[in-house]
């Protein structure tokens, strides 16, 4: 690699962003030369996250268009939803790709975004343009496009454990009730009375239950993949731990496949594909052991008495559900191999 890429981030003094900060860190190819903030521009960084004392020292720039283009090429956009699809179209225009984490770019219908995200959605052209990244799945389309946004959190873990079923038709599509949970990070730095420490701590509650902002997102994937429009039932929990999504899937099974079929088939469509690991059967994943990393670990149980499979679908929502992704869609949209500087052994214990 001769020179390195310079990339900014738009939503660094929030989690996802401050992810991407500690990944691509030790990136080969990549020098992050501007990080911003709305709220905070021209301090340091390292005042809000003293653990990046010393490791970037420079100070937060201002949200804009020219100064980021005038430091970088490519600019990862980490804020709540409802503000990519505003700074999309001048970032394009000013001439940088952009790879965004939010989900503003990620339905193709104005009217479902605006329905299930209750905002303003982005213009129509920019949701057009958007590829979606869910690399493993859609890596090809990727390569070399400026606009790429990043999949979901719980789509990602949820997707990645139900495509290869569904597109082989090993499962009905109209049965798949997905369960998932996830740590608090995944709801971001701000506060709230909901995941403060004594709502959470020594607690398991459901959020969202049928109004889960991902629904249209898996449906839309899965309608894609099935051929067919394909509703779900989808329901999030918040566990007291600080990273992790587990998403458990259970369907009715076509064709009497075995839980050895469903790993021979999901081994054969991941083949090559380094973060995604099949576990044998018999064992399933647990959150620890994929968390720090871009790995999704998934495992099967077929139950022959009632003819459904359970699947078992596990990622760090911060690595393979945001900046960990992202990156690995940097790598692809650069040409670069997936795994470059994303080859991290879980954090365990
Ligand atoms: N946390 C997770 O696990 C995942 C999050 N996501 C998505 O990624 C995005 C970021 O999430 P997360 O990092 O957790 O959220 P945080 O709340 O932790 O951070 C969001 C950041 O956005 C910045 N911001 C807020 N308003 C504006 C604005 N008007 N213009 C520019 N920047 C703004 C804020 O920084 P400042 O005030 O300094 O500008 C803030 O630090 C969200 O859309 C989220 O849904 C996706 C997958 C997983
Ligand atoms: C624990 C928790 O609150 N998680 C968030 C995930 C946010 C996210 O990734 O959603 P978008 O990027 O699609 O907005 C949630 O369930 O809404």
């Amino acid at each position: 690699m001769n020179s390195k890429v310079n990339v900014a981030i738009i939503g660094s003094t929030g989690y996802g962003g401050v992810e991407l900060i500690r990944l691509l860190a030790s990136h080969p190819g990549v020098e992050v030369t501007s990080v911003t903030s709305s709220s905070a521009a021209g301090s340091p960084i390292a005042e809000g996250y003293p653990h990046l004392t010393e490791i970037r020292t420079d100070l937060l720039d201002d949200v804009d268009a020219a100064l980021i283009k005038s430091k970088a090429d490519v600019v990862f956009i980490a804020t709540p939803a409802g503000i990519a699809s505003k700074l999309v179209p001048s970032l394009l225009e000013a001439g940088l790709k952009v790879i965004d984490i939010s989900g503003d770019l990620r339905l193709k219908s104005r009217e479902l975004y605006q329905t299930w995200y209750k905002k303003e959605a982005a213009e129509q052209q920019y949701l057009d343009q958007a590829v979606y990244g869910l690399a493993e799945v859609y890596g090809e389309a990727v390569r070399g496009v400026d606009l790429i946004s990043n999949p979901g959190c719980f789509p990602t873990a949820t997707l990645l454990g139900l495509i290869p079923a569904v597109k082989a038709g090993y499962i009905d599509p109209s049965t798949i009730i997905i369960d998932a949970k996830s740590g608090v990070s995944g709801a971001g730095r701000g506060t709230s009375l909901g995941t403060h420490y004594a709502e959470i701590n020594e607690n398991f509650k459901a959020y969202k239950i049928n109004k889960h902002q991902h629904i249209p997102e898996i449906e839309q994937v899965l309608g894609d993949v099935a051929g067919k429009p394909v509703v779900t039932t989808f329901t999030t929990h918040l566990v007291p731990m600080t990273r992790g999504i587990m998403s458990t899937m259970y369907a009715s099974v076509q064709g009497g496949y075995s839980s050895e079929d469903f790993v021979s088939l999901y081994r054969n469509y991941y083949e090559g594909r380094r973060f995604v690991r099949i576990r044998k059967d018999g064992t399933w994943p647990a959150t620890k052991e994929v968390s720090g990393s871009n790995y999704c670990d998934i495992g099967f149980s077929v139950d022959e008495r009632t003819g459904r499979v359970t699947i078992i679908s596990v990622i760090d929502n911060l690595v393979k559900g945001a900046a960990g992704q992202a990156i690995q869609n940097l790598n692809l949209m650069m040409g670069w191999d997936e795994t470059l500087g994303l080859q991290f052994v879980p954090i365990y214990p």
